[in-house]
């Protein structure tokens, strides 16, 4: 992606956006392929779950959704990643770029062993934004967005790690969400967390949807019931069934989907 790359809307058939999709996603860690040609759209402003038994392709399909499987030593990833009008998955796109548009939340909270408030602003300060007041005004407005701000507000200087886990998850979502992503992804964001966080996360994902497009990796299938507007099934590294999610759970069309929602296998 460049900066001069022009996003124009893309709408799918039903005219709804769609924030970001994959065509024949396959992905190999060294040689193996593990996820089979994944092709997938994702509504823009809506939350999208992936679910799948473990070992079903689900954290590798979303890793690459921003381009972080380029980390992982010895994967591979082919197909097309269309991020509006672009395809990201080349070489030829700067993945830093990728990734401010398209965040990240990972399962265990890991913020930085800096304050609450330098955890916001490192990267945008790395970036080269270092005018105190409009880096204060990001920090109060992401945390708002996170639902931690009147728990923090007056403790900025406090290091980030004396958080609880919940607490310490939210402010990573606020570090996400200062990048000013388009799409945030979410790898089983609140499966360390106690049923009251996570009650919390879930409530702020619905705050949240109706800025950013979400992409959740969960578990836990209530919660994706709670959650989401569509769900993705996945089953040995292949994608299974991809429907609303109210129909997912009801009335799935392969009988697939129907053992594993109704807890048979997985
Ligand atoms: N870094 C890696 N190196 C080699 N193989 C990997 C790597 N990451 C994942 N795999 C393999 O890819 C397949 C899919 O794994 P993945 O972690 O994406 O599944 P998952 O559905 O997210 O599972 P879980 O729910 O347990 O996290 C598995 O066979 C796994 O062993």
């Amino acid at each position: 992606m460049t900066k001069k790359a022009s996003f124009t809307r893309i709408l799918d058939e039903r005219q709804h956006e769609i924030a970001l999709s994959t065509d024949d996603l396959r992905v190999s860690y060294g040689g193996h392929e593990a996820l089979h040609g994944v092709s997938l759209q994702f509504e823009r402003y809506k939350i999208t779950s992936l679910i799948g038994a473990s070992g079903s392709g689900k954290s590798t399909y979303l890793r690459s959704l921003n381009r972080m499987n380029d980390t992982v030593a010895g994967a591979q990833v082919t197909g097309k990643i269309m991020y509006r009008d672009v395809d990201i998955n080349t070489s030829q796109v700067d993945v830093y770029e990728v990734r401010k548009h398209i965040g990240m939340v990972f399962q265990r909270p890991n913020p930085f062993s800096k304050s609450i408030r330098e955890n916001i602003t490192f990267a945008l300060e790395q970036r080269g934004l270092h005018d105190a007041k409009k880096l204060a005004a990001i920090v109060e407005t992401t945390l708002k967005q996170a639902s931690l701000w009147e728990q923090v507000k007056d403790d900025l200087n406090k290091s980030a790690l004396a958080l609880s886990g919940g607490q310490q998850q939210r402010l990573c979502i606020a570090r996400a969400l200062a990048l000013e992503p388009d799409i945030l992804l979410m790898d089983e964001p609140a499966s360390a967390l106690d049923p009251i966080s996570t009650a919390n996360i879930e409530q702020t994902m619905q705050d949240l949807k109706k800025q950013y497009t979400i992409i959740i990796v969960t578990h836990n299938m209530q919660q994706a019931a709670r959650v989401s507007d569509y769900t993705a099934f996945f089953h040995q590294g292949q994608l299974i069934e991809y429907d609303q999610t109210r129909r997912i759970f009801t009335r799935p069309q392969v009988q697939l989907t129907e053992d594993y929602v109704s807890g048979h296998f997985g």
